[in-house]
């Protein structure tokens, strides 16, 4: 017999993002999700059902079989209340990489990805605040959207203010071996059928007492305006995300995408910084680096016969501590989505170039799983619209801990020492939110 799975929709007062994390704090499993184009945001907590990706199999077809199972049971109360525009979504991030190893040390249970239908699903835009509650018995629908409203209002009157912050231990893994590794991963693109190869290094953060997620982010929305802001907290351990990248965003008929790579740091003053912008949108390195992502993202969009819109060049997206070269992607017309976000992660600007050839390199040469370190990470509503970003500018916090990462596209032309700062610069978001200084 299925199970059907009843929910609800009912407009709630608007509410500042520090109430809405308030509200989060003492649930789980929790996702928060913040796109600062739109300042539509998300909170999700409570899982009717789960995505746990234990099975040996493409994560994006393990997620599209969850999916298509839960959309047949869903029912609608009251019936024929059913809006188009707020329903119920799954949410969550799929890992960088499948493995038979559900769990690890850093990433607990988050190590292959977590997605969850959401008991109770906040959704605020500017068409106004929306809950979504969702139950197998739907006599449980007007208590769990009571409870939520009460806890919306204990969290508005309640004290918002942000703790001062720790002392924190950074320790970098080893930048010499990184260095070493960069020039070896150089050497390798240059005798083999590889072009480019996205290599990551790492940050351990020690604090005296338990780091926050819930802090890190409002730290984040408050220094870093121009991403999106993401929390994935599952059973103690947390995936906090200032990214600026989009890794899909999609309807029926429409797929938009983005290549983001190439980077530099941003100027000491606003003549400095559009120095930097333009030697960035003229140099050979990080143009190519950049042209690896457009053509590939191209390639795969095509195969899947969209009609496609790309602008001939980059442009360059700013955030507070880099700027990147950047190419929206659009396609239009009927297409495949699990497929063609299986086929397009990880794009080169997070895995490389031929993929499988840099996946290899990848596996060979970083000592960690990557976890939700370059994964794809966002929402999915039952008429296959939703929004994935790629997990980068991120930390993964548990207990007093907390695992920092920032990668770099490697190409023939790249400099140990350059990457070395780049990835630097890239530390440096997640690093002061966590009240930490420098390596
Ligand atoms: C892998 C990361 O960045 C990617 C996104 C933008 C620019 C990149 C670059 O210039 O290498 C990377 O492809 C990271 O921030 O950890």
């Amino acid at each position: 017999m299925i199970v059907k799975i009843y929910y609800t929709v009912t407009k709630v007062p608007h509410l500042a993002l520090p109430t809405l994390l308030k509200c989060a704090q003492n649930h789980d499993p929790v996702f928060f999700f913040h796109n600062p184009d739109t300042q539509q945001v998300r909170l999700a907590y409570g899982a009717l059902a789960e995505c746990t990706f234990e099975k040996d199999q493409n994560l994006f077809l393990q997620l599209k079989e969850w999916y298509e199972q839960l959309a047949a049971r869903l029912v609608c109360v009251p019936a024929g209340e059913k809006r188009q525009e707020i329903q119920p979504e799954i949410v969550g991030g799929l890992g960088f990489t499948n493995s038979k190893q559900s769990a690890d040390q850093i990433w607990g249970k988050l190590r292959n990805g977590y997605y969850f239908l959401p008991q109770t699903l906040i959704v605020q835009g500017k068409a106004g605040a929306y809950v979504v509650a969702c139950s197998f018995r739907p006599i449980e629908l007007k208590s769990i959207t009571t409870a939520v409203r009460k806890e919306l209002q204990a969290a508005a009157l309640s004290d918002c203010k942000l703790p001062s912050m720790g002392h924190l231990k950074v320790s970098a893994t080893d930048v010499a071996v990184w260095k070493r590794n960069v020039a070896h991963v150089v050497a390798q693109i240059k005798q083999q059928h590889l072009s480019k190869v996205v290599l990551a290094r790492y940050l351990i953060v020690e604090a005296q007492t338990q780091l926050d997620p819930y802090v890190t982010l409002q730290r984040l929305l408050k220094t870093q305006p121009e991403t999106y802001h993401l929390l994935l907290k599952k059973s103690g351990t947390a995936f906090v995300s200032a990214t600026p990248e989009r890794f899909a965003k999609f309807k029926q008929h429409e797929f938009q995408t983005a290549a983001l790579a190439g980077t530099t740091a941003r100027g000491q003053n606003t003549l400095a910084d559009q120095r930097l912008g333009q030697l960035l949108l003229n140099d050979h390195k990080n143009r190519q680096e950049h042209r690896f992502v457009v053509k590939r993202i191209a390639a795969l969009l095509a195969q899947q016969r969209l009609k496609l819109t790309i602008p001939a060049s980059p442009q360059l997206l700013k955030n507070k501590q880099v700027q990147h070269l950047y190419t929206p992607i659009k396609g239009t017309g009927p297409y495949q989505l699990f497929e063609l976000l299986a086929q397009l992660h990880p794009t080169p600007a997070l895995g490389g170039l031929p993929k499988q050839a840099a996946l290899q390199q990848i596996e060979k040469v970083e000592q960690r799983p990557r976890g939700l370190f370059g994964a794809p990470l966002g929402y999915l509503d039952f008429n296959c619209r939703g929004e994935l970003v790629v997990g980068i500018r991120a930390a993964v916090l548990k207990e007093n801990q907390a695992y920092l990462f920032a990668g770099a596209g490697i190409v023939a032309e790249s400099s140990p020492d350059k990457e070395v700062h780049e990835t630097h610069l890239k530390f440096q978001p997640l690093l002061q939110a966590l009240g930490g200084n420098d390596e």
